[in-house]
C-alpha cells in the first residue's frame, strides 16, 4: 500500500478528508528519516507494528512486535531490532482483560458486567427505600476510607506536587460533563471550560476520551489542550503547550500555521470499524432505546435507554457480530458497550505516550494527575500506580472497584479540585481561599 502525504487540515478537523493518509505517510516518513529514534517512549517502529488490518503470513512478526509492546513496563520503552515490521493481522494478539468474555463466549459475564456498571439510583433510594439507602451510604463511607476525597486530601496532593511538574489528564464524560441520556447533549458548563482553560496555563493538560477526538473537541473547544480520542487511539495537541512545554512527536502544521503533534496507532482499522459500525446500526434497530455511536476508531453501543430485559439480547447481537471480526474486541463502560481494535493500546498507553512526548520518561520530577469515572480509565490508573509519584482520582458517588487512590463524587467536585490546583500553582498553599461545605471558593 502506498501512502501519500496530504497537507494538514485545521487542528480540530484532522479527522476529515484524507488526513488519515497523511498521518500514516508521515509516520512512515518518520521511520525512514529518524530510524529508531524514540518518540513518546516507544520506538516508532514498534508503534507502527501495532497497526494492523488483514490476515496473513506475517502475523507472527506482527504479534511478536506487539507482544514486546504489551510486555514492556509502561515506563520502560520497548525496543525492536530496527527491522521494518509489516502490517498484518492482530488476530493472534491476546485480548485484554475486559474483552476476554467475547472470545470465550461468556455471555453471562458480559451481562453481569453490564449490570455491575449500571448501579442503582443512589439518591432516589433515600426516599424509595431508606433501609437500602443506609446500607449503601455505609458501604460508600467504608469505600471512602480506601479512596479518600481528593478535595479533603488536597494538602497531601499539594505536598506531593511540590517541586514537580504536574501534568493533568482528564476523562470527558462523567468527569468534565455530567452523564446524560443523550450522548450528543453531554455539554460541559462554561464554568468548567473556564476552569480547564486556566488549568492549561498552569500545567500541560490533556483530555483522554472514548469519544472521537473531533467530537470531544467540539464539546471542550480549547485548542491549547492535548486530545486523545477513541480511548487514546487518536492523539493530537499543540507542539508547544500553553504552559510552555515543547512536545516531541510527529508534527504537522494546522490551517493557522501552528505546529501540532499527533499519533494514531490504529489508523488502518478505520475500514473495519466503519463496516462493523454499519452492521451494528442495522442489527440493533429492533432494540428500542439502543444507540450506536461512531467514535472513529471505536464504536459505542449505548443501552442507557434500553429496558433491562433486552440487555442480554443486545449483548448477544453485538457479540455475534464480533465473532467475525477477531481483530476487534469488546469493552464496556457506563451503560455502553465499546467495540475497539484489539491492539495493545488504551488510555494508559496514551497517557504514557504524552508523558514521554513531554519529556517526562522515567522522570522523578513529574506528578501526573489523572481524573476519570469509567472502566477504561482504569488502564490509566494502573499506569500511574507503576510510577514513582502519581495522583489517580476516580469520579464516583458510589463504591466501585478501582485502582485509583483518591475519589471525587461528581463533575462539580472535579471543577473544585482543578480550581484548587490552579490556585495552589498561582498562589501556593499560604494564600488559599475558602473551602466551605465541600466546595472550594476562590475570591
Ligand atoms: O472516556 P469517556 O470520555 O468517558 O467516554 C466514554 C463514553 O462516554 C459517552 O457515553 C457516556 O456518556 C453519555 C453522555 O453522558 C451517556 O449517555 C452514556 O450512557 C455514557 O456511557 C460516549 O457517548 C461514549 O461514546 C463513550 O464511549
Amino acid at each position: 500500500m502506498i501512502y501519500k502525504c496530504a497537507s494538514a487540515e485545521s487542528f480540530d478537523r484532522f479527522d476529515l478528508g484524507d488526513i488519515e493518509i497523511a498521518e500514516v505517510g508521515l509516520l512512515r516518513a518518520s521511520l525512514s528519516t529518524i530510524g529508531d529514534r524514540m518518540v513518546g517512549g516507544v520506538s516508532l517502529r514498534s508503534k507502527r507494528a501495532v497497526v494492523c488490518g488483514e490476515t496473513g503470513a506475517s502475523s507472527c512478526a506482527s504479534a511478536m512486535a506487539v507482544s514486546s509492546l504489551v510486555s514492556a513496563s509502561p515506563l520502560k520503552p520497548s525496543t525492536t531490532n530496527g527491522s521494518s515490521v509489516s502490517v498484518k493481522s492482530m488476530a493472534g494478539v491476546a485480548p485484554k482483560k475486559h474483552g476476554s468474555y467475547v472470545e470465550k463466549g461468556h455471555l453471562t459475564t458480559c451481562i453481569s458486567a453490564m449490570r455491575a456498571h449500571s448501579p442503582s439510583r443512589f439518591r432516589s433510594l433515600h426516599t424509595e427505600a431508606p433501609e437500602a439507602f443506609n446500607v449503601e451510604a455505609a458501604s460508600y463511607s467504608a469505600w471512602l476510607e480506601k479512596h479518600p476525597s481528593a478535595l479533603n486530601s488536597f494538602d497531601k496532593v499539594a505536598k506531593l506536587a511540590k517541586s514537580k511538574q504536574v501534568v493533568v489528564f482528564l476523562d470527558y464524560d462523567g468527569t468534565l460533563s455530567p452523564i446524560v441520556e443523550n450522548p450528543d447533549r453531554a455539554f460541559m458548563s462554561d464554568e468548567m471550560r473556564a476552569t480547564v482553560k486556566e488549568l492549561a496555563t498552569c500545567f500541560p493538560t490533556a483530555i483522554i476520551s472514548g469519544r472521537a477526538r473531533a467530537k470531544v473537541y467540539d464539546f471542550v473547544q480549547l485548542s491549547e489542550l492535548y486530545y486523545a480520542g477513541s480511548h487514546g487511539m487518536d492523539i493530537m495537541g499543540p507542539a508547544k503547550s500553553s504552559s510552555g512545554y515543547k512536545v516531541s512527536g510527529t508534527r504537522v502544521k494546522d490551517k493557522k500555521g501552528n505546529d501540532v503533534v499527533f499519533f494514531q496507532p490504529a489508523s488502518e482499522y478505520l475500514p473495519v470499524v466503519d463496516k462493523v459500525c454499519s452492521i451494528l446500526n442495522e442489527i440493533t434497530k429492533t432494540i428500542k432505546g439502543s444507540r450506536v455511536e461512531h467514535n472513529k476508531y471505536c464504536v459505542s453501543v449505548h443501552f442507557r435507554l434500553v429496558k433491562e430485559e433486552l440487555w442480554e439480547s443486545l449483548a448477544t447481537k453485538v457479540q455475534n457480530v464480533l465473532k467475525d471480526y477477531p481483530m476487534l474486541r469488546l469493552t464496556h463502560g457506563r451503560k455502553v458497550l465499546e467495540v475497539r481494535p484489539a491492539i495493545a493500546w488504551d488510555k494508559g498507553k496514551a497517557v504514557n505516550y504524552l508523558l514521554n512526548s513531554l519529556g517526562f520518561a522515567d522522570s522523578d520530577d513529574v506528578l501526573p494527575v489523572y481524573i476519570g469515572d469509567d472502566r477504561t480509565d482504569e488502564d490509566a490508573f494502573q499506569l500511574l500506580n507503576g510510577m514513582k509519584h502519581a495522583c489517580s482520582i476516580l469520579v464516583s458517588n458510589s463504591p466501585k472497584s478501582t485502582k485509583a487512590s483518591l475519589s471525587l463524587r461528581e463533575p462539580a467536585e472535579v471543577m473544585d479540585f482543578l480550581r484548587r490546583l490552579v490556585h495552589w500553582k498561582k498562589w501556593g498553599p499560604e494564600k488559599r481561599n475558602g473551602f466551605q461545605n465541600g466546595r472550594y471558593f476562590i475570591s
